[in-house]
């Protein structure tokens, strides 16, 4: 692959891709997965093209085997493909890419190797917990370092990520707090599931099969506290933004781009709807979801500096019917349990009569009490008893103390079941 990416048109302004093995690694990432790719790996790969350094990464698989011999057998280089924008694009990122459950020793010696000043990871909401394996290997290789500083960086669709990451790892290792940083980012990028399409229009583009290729929206975010305990890469290189406080930035992303992608995820699921992009097109959904970023997500936060809730909740919903992401609802819905949280309950719990947000809350239940599978880390609880009070009463997987928001709820239910989806948005 590194002798024919070079015929592939590279971005304006971008040099030649470089040569495998010509920088050394200064980062490990945990979850090889899709978005690591499409996000931390592009941004990576400009800081190195810019300004230098040995930042290549040391791509850790925590459970498949594929992507790590995908990526072995053609040089560790892929391409992202921009969906709705240019072709593929060739990207050299890793040093070295490693399956944790084969081989954890080697995992455990990257982490430790002094050489790497930054550990990233997307290993998904439902891994953040201290009996999770990856957060114990994590914590193994930090303590081997004997006391050299680093930085472990939450790439992960969590609210204060890099304190919740904080919070596991401090709390199976206390005494890492002396030399581990844990900066929060907002991160931001869609990017599917890779599916046949991708994979042939890599070809394509490529003129050669790219078994690691992913497919993600043109447009890219990053917003990361500066808060580096080893020095960093060049990150604005590729376009990152550095700031004392993220929060703003995670309130205004989790509860706008990924609320509405919810919402579309259970309510398009409903309704029959495959894509994120064909639940986009339901009569009457765009605009239930304008009022309710205008009336309820809005009012439930303070934005960042400059920005207008409203406006951006306009641009997620251009990005979210680019009809090439082909991002499928049920790809969306999983792990409800896990997102939706720092999601929808922020918003359902914190402003005066939650209309939408609790129609929202309403479509996940009536999805979980479906007869698809559920992909949950909570489905066998859930589907113990779908009744409100025990999925949103107290010591239910989604809390909502109120017990007026609770009976919202359950009116909506009841109007889903009866009516159906398409029917009570059209209502709206
Ligand atoms: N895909 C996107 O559009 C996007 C955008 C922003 C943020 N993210 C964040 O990135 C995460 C991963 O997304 P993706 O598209 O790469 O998904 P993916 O399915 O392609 O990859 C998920 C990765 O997480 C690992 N993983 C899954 N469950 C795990 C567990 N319990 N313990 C350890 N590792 C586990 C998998 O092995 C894999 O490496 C998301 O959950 C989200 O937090 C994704
Ligand atoms: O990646 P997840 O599973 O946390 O959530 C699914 C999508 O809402 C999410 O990936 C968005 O596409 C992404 O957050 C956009 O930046």
């Amino acid at each position: 692959m590194a002798r024919l990416a070079s015929g592939v048109e590279l971005p304006v302004g971008r040099g030649p891709l470089a040569e495998p093995g010509s920088f050394g690694a200064g980062i490990v990432h945990l979850g090889l997965g899709a978005f690591h790719r499409a996000h931390q790996a592009v941004y990576t790969e400009a800081a190195m093209a810019c300004s230098g350094g040995d930042w290549g990464t040391v791509g850790i698989a925590p459970r498949s085997r594929d992507i790590v011999d995908a990526l072995t057998a053609q040089d560790l280089l892929f391409s992202v493909v921009t969906l709705g924008g240019s072709g593929a694009r060739a990207v050299a990122a890793f040093s070295e890419v490693l399956n944790a459950d084969a081989d954890p020793a080697r995992v455990i010696k990257a982490l430790a190797d002094p050489a790497i000043k930054v550990v990233t990871l997307t290993v998904t909401e439902k891994a953040y917990r201290v009996d999770s394996p990856i957060m114990r290997l994590l914590v193994a290789g930090l303590r081997v370092r004997g006391g050299a500083p680093i930085t472990v960086l939450s790439c992960d669709n969590l609210p204060s990520n890099g304190s919740a990451l904080a919070a596991v790892v401090l709390g199976l290792a206390p005494e890492l707090s002396a030399t581990v940083s844990f900066p929060s980012c907002m991160v931001d990028r869609i990017v599917p599931a890779t599916n046949r399409s991708i994979l042939d229009r890599a070809a394509t583009d490529l003129g050669m099969e790219d078994l690691a290729a992913v497919g993600a929206e043109p447009f890219s975010q990053w917003v990361i506290e500066d808060d580096f305990a080893a020095g960093r890469p060049d990150w604005e290189a590729g376009g990152a933004q550095f700031t004392t406080d993220v929060t703003a930035w995670e309130h205004l992303k989790l509860r706008t781009l990924n609320g509405v992608h919810s919402a579309l995820a259970y309510l398009g699921s409903l309704s029959g709807r495959e894509t994120i992009a064909e639940a986009l097109q339901l009569p009457g959904i765009a605009g239930m979801l304008r009022r309710y970023v205008a009336q309820e997500v809005a009012i439930s936060m303070s934005p960042p500096d400059g920005v207008d809730v409203v406006k951006y909740g306009e641009t997620v919903l251009t990005r979210f019917a680019n009809p090439e992401l082909g991002h499928r609802t049920a790809q969306v819905a999983m792990d409800g349990t896990q997102k939706l949280p720092q999601r929808l309950l922020s918003v359902l719990n914190s402003v005066p009569a939650p209309q939408f947000a609790t129609l929202i809350a309403a479509a996940w239940a009536q999805y979980a009490a479906g007869d698809q599978p559920l992909d949950d880390p909570l489905a066998s609880r859930v589907r113990a008893d779908l009744s409100t009070e025990a999925l949103f009463g107290e010591g239910g997987v989604l809390p909502v103390p109120d017990s007026e928001r609770r009976a919202m709820i359950d009116t909506w239910r009841r109007e889903l079941a009866k009516h159906g989806a398409v029917k009570v948005v059209a209502a709206l």
